[in-house]
């Protein structure tokens, strides 16, 4: 048989537009005020009648001391209950429709949401003498279809949220399997549910207040079966808690495992291989609450001595078959079997850890718990806003297991009622706001109704019914008759009434053998046609035992693989969640890492701003001081150009003197003549001070390395020195750091070999004529060359080059530059001219004296011949030095 899926009355996934439809309804939102624990306690909450409650802020409120105002505000519910209303109102009014609705086959969401000991577990459980919604749900389910239970086991959970029907004979050994056999076994300590019989406040309870509903208009012709099952979500797990522990003798009880969660064939999340109990009794629900109750992580906290550290989640399912027209097996037919559920949630109440104080493994619950409600409150709102603004927003219900697990109501799969449990305590404004808040919205969230399921039977069910059941009349009147069972072989018409009168009435014995041999006749054939049918109804039972075998085996083969294939799937989703772990963590790691960046980002663009600011503020201080140092240098070249221009008036004054000094006319003094064969005049130059430079290659050589090109060398004046002549200066050349960078730098510290010193180079180019006169410069030691090379320098110290041309004046004159070879740090070598010496020539008899030579107007001593002078430095007589000042010699 295949099994049997749930049947819902499916709606359209998701709406666009707000749902104020016909075929939806609002989450009903109902409000609970918790009695005050001690009537003195000062109140935050008042009702105002059955359907507002008016929230006025309390002074000991954060809210108030954030800002000093008291507030009213109201709220309106579906219904409020005031702290005097009984269980059974509240049950009357908020479960039992939903009760009623799940024996018409349409599923229920009902869940309690408050804050931490606002009442929430009271609500659901209550006590024995108090019930709740669980056990009243229970009275009135079984009061209701107590004659028309199936029996035990004919239903049976596939593991895959759907139900297998199973037969009578199957159904039976299920029975003799689990409770007959176990029964008569000896009971070890893993069997929790003895245990808990010794135990249960509610089992075997006398003083036990039952609830007396029932529900009248139960579906007539069907048989129902209720299941149940009980699960808490701690710490984002899920756990089983019917679920039977496994014991070690040695280590005890072993740690529940954690279930996953999975979507069935059509999409309806359920908690995989969780244990479904069949229940036959309200006692028997009450002793399996008790277990799971047991299990259930409560724990003692500064606001509730037995805190709900779990969301916990109690379904009943209600399985419905109609029975056969006899009212005798269940028609084990897919489409006539029905599964409704109804989820009663006692979610863990939402606080505050200051005001807890809870800390370690509480402290984790309470986060764990918070999140949870978080997560509800926010898919509720996304699903408000996608429904207000026509939106189509993905609800995040995969963020919680709680939501996930309830996704198809809130997506259109049933009732959903929520009951808000409130302590009207003032010290708890502050969390009773949020709750007020949240549940107030819930109630814009529309849900689509589920449509009636259908318990209309089948047309063509009907009409089978219908001739089955006219069959059955037949047979009834035929049988009230007296006729007994209909006859399938009949020797037709009745035997003639042939009473015989004497014993002589051959007549009559001979119709009666005649009949009596056709009787015969005709039994003989019916007896061969007995045997015939006999024997094909014989093969045709052996062919379906045949046939029935083998689906007997393909069955197990299907069971084996769907085994297979279901432990393949655990494998699968448990690989899922372990992705799904890592994803979530992932995500939460990517979060915390956007976050950091986005830390990182502000604090880069607070030091950029900083470091802008503190560009502008250095630039204005540069500027500052730009100007500053502007005015100062402004300031101090005007007062270097007033000392440059005193300094610059006192040297034209000392220079006017001078000019005065030299311009004057010199005492007359006798010019020295001399004859000589060949007349010829020599005049020497000396240089004081000032520049001396060479005007063109003729005039000046400069030797430089042999890879080096010629320059034109310019030497800054030196203090002069007396050289050669008496009273001669000469050029020292400058220190290499103020050669001007074109000049060759020379290498002065760079020391001659002995060999050279003293050595003239005597560069004559060729063409120059020898005059053989006495006036020409008698050089010791020299090497003459007519044409100049770098390696003829290394040779000499000093050079000597002469130059002949014919003046204007048509003299001709020879001149003698005399220089200092000096190397140069490059490795060539340069000429540093320190001296020129011109002779010039003319025809006897032409030459006049010079007496009126210029001689300085304050000149008083003895006006002497150049010829005589020329004399004695031509011989190279050193003279002896004038004490007269390089003036004066220079006037010579
Ligand atoms: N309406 C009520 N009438 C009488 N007593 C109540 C009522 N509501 C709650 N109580 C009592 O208040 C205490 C705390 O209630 P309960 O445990 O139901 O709170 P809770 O909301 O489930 O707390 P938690 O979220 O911490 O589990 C219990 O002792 C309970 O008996």
């Amino acid at each position: 048989m295949p099994p049997v899926r749930q049947q819902r009355g499916k709606t359209p996934r998701k709406k666009t537009k707000s749902a104020t439809t016909d075929n939806s309804d609002p989450v009903e939102v109902y409000c609970r005020v918790k009695p005050l624990d001690n009537p003195g306690d000062s109140t935050c909450l008042t009702v105002i009648d059955n359907t507002t409650v008016k929230l006025t802020t309390s002074e000991c409120s954060v809210s108030y001391a954030r800002t000093g105002q008291i507030k009213e505000v109201e709220y309106k519910f579906q219904h409020v209950f005031d702290e005097y209303c009984r269980q059974q109102d509240l049950f009357n009014r908020v479960a039992y429709p939903m009760v009623d609705d799940l024996l018409h086959g349409k599923n229920g969401l009902l869940f309690t949401y408050g804050i931490t000991s606002s009442g929430k577990t009271f609500t659901m459980t209550g006590s024995p003498k108090d019930q709740g919604i669980i056990p009243r749900s229970l009275d009135v389910l079984f009061n209701s279809i107590g004659g028309y239970q199936s029996k035990k086991y004919i239903f049976k959970p596939d593991r895959m949220n759907g139900f297998d029907v199973q037969t009578e004979a199957d159904a039976m050994m299920d029975r003799q399997k689990k409770d007959i056999l176990p029964g008569l076994t000896p009971k070890t300590p893993g069997s929790n549910r003895n245990n808990a019989r010794e135990k249960n406040d509610f089992v075997g309870d006398n003083d036990r207040i039952a609830d007396t509903g029932r529900i009248d208009d139960i579906p007539q012709g069907y048989t129902f079966a209720v299941f149940v099952s009980y699960v808490e979500i701690y710490n984002s797990y899920v756990y089983d808690l019917l679920e039977e522990l496994q014991y070690d003798p040695i280590t005890g009880y072993k740690a529940p495992q954690s279930k996953f969660l999975r979507a069935d064939c059509k999409d309806n999340m359920y908690v995989m291989n969780c244990t479904e109990i069949e229940i036959k009794s309200p006692n028997e629900a009450f002793e399996i609450i008790y277990r799971g109750q047991k299990r259930r992580k409560v724990a003692h906290t500064a606001l509730n001595a037995e805190s709900s550290r779990s969301h916990s989640v109690f379904t009943i399912r209600v399985v419905q078959a109609p029975l056969d027209p006899y009212s005798q097996e269940v028609i084990q037919e897919n489409d006539r079997v029905c599964i409704s559920q109804l989820s009663l949630v006692d979610l863990a109440g939402s606080e505050r850890v200051t005001r807890t104080q809870n800390k370690g493994d509480r402290l984790k619950e309470a986060g764990s718990i918070n999140q949870t409600l978080m997560s509800l409150r926010s898919c509720l709102e996304i699903l408000r806003e996608n429904q207000k603004y026509g939106v189509d927003k993905k609800v995040p219900y995969r963020d919680s297991k709680l939501t996930h697990l309830f996704k198809n109501y809130f997506d259109g799969d049933g009732r959903v009622r929520m009951v808000v449990c409130v302590n009207p305590k003032s010290e708890e404004y502050d969390e009773s706001v949020h709750v007020m808040n949240f549940a107030e919205m819930s109630q814009e969230i529309m849900v689509q109704r589920s449509a009636q399921v259908k318990f209309e039977v089948p047309r063509r069910i009907e009409e089978e019914r219908m001739r089955e059941e006219e069959v059955f009349e037949q047979d009834r009147q035929w049988q009230q008759q007296n006729i007994g069972p209909r006859m399938v072989y009949t020797f037709g018409e009745e035997l003639p009434n042939m009473e015989l009168i004497d014993y002589s009435d051959e007549n009559t014995i001979r119709r009666l053998i005649e009949r009596l041999c056709e009787r015969d006749i005709q039994r003989q054939a019916l007896l061969i046609d007995f045997e015939k049918h006999g024997l094909k109804i014989r093969s045709l039972i052996v062919e379906l035992m045949e046939e029935n075998e083998a689906l007997e085996a393909a069955n197990n083969e299907y069971r084996k693989s769907s085994s297979l294939l279901e432990t393949r799937c655990t494998s699968l989703e448990s690989k899922m969640s372990t992705l799904q772990y890592q994803l979530d963590e992932t995500h939460r790691s990517r979060r915390e890492f956007e976050a950091k960046l986005k830390d990182k980002d502000f604090k880069i663009r607070q030091e950029q701003n900083e470091k802008e600011r503190l560009k502008d503020l250095f630039n204005q201080r540069i500027e500052m001081n730009n100007i500053h140092w502007e005015e100062n240098l402004d300031k101090e070249k005007r007062k270097i150009e007033r000392q440059l221009g005193a300094e610059l008036e006192e040297k034209e004054k000392k220079f006017n003197m001078m000019k005065e000094v030299l311009e004057k006319p010199t005492p007359a003094a006798k010019p020295r003549t001399f004859k000589t064969p060949a007349t010829s005049t020599k005049t020497r130059t000396y240089t004081t001070g000032g520049l001396y430079s060479a005007r063109s290659e003729s005039d000046v050589s400069s030797v430089g390395l042999p890879n080096t090109r010629s320059r034109t060398a310019t030497c800054a004046p030196q203090s002069a020195r007396p050289w050669g002549y008496g009273g001669g200066t000469r050029q020292i050349p400058s220190t290499p750091s103020a050669t001007p960078r074109s000049i060759p730098q020379l290498n002065l510290r760079r020391r001659r070999s002995k060999s050279t010193d003293g050595t003239w180079l005597d560069h004559k180019p060729r063409g120059n004529l020898n005059l053989d006169t006495v006036l020409q410069p008698t050089l010791k030691k020299k090497k003459s060359v007519t044409k100049l090379e770098a390696k003829d320098t290394k040779v000499a110290s000093k050079y000597m080059l002469t130059h002949q041309d014919v003046g204007s004046d048509g003299e001709f004159q020879t001149r003698y530059y005399k220089g200092e070879v000096i190397p140069t740090s490059g490795g060539g070598a340069s000429v540093v001219f320190n001296d020129v010496e011109i002779h010039k020539q003319k025809e006897p008899g032409t030459r006049k004296r010079r007496s009126s030579c210029p001689q300085p107007s304050d000149f008083d001593g003895e006006w002497t011949d150049p010829e005589d002078r020329c004399a004695i430095a031509i011989e190279g007589h050193k003279r002896k030095r004038s004490n007269q000042s390089p003036e004066l010699i220079s006037r010579v």
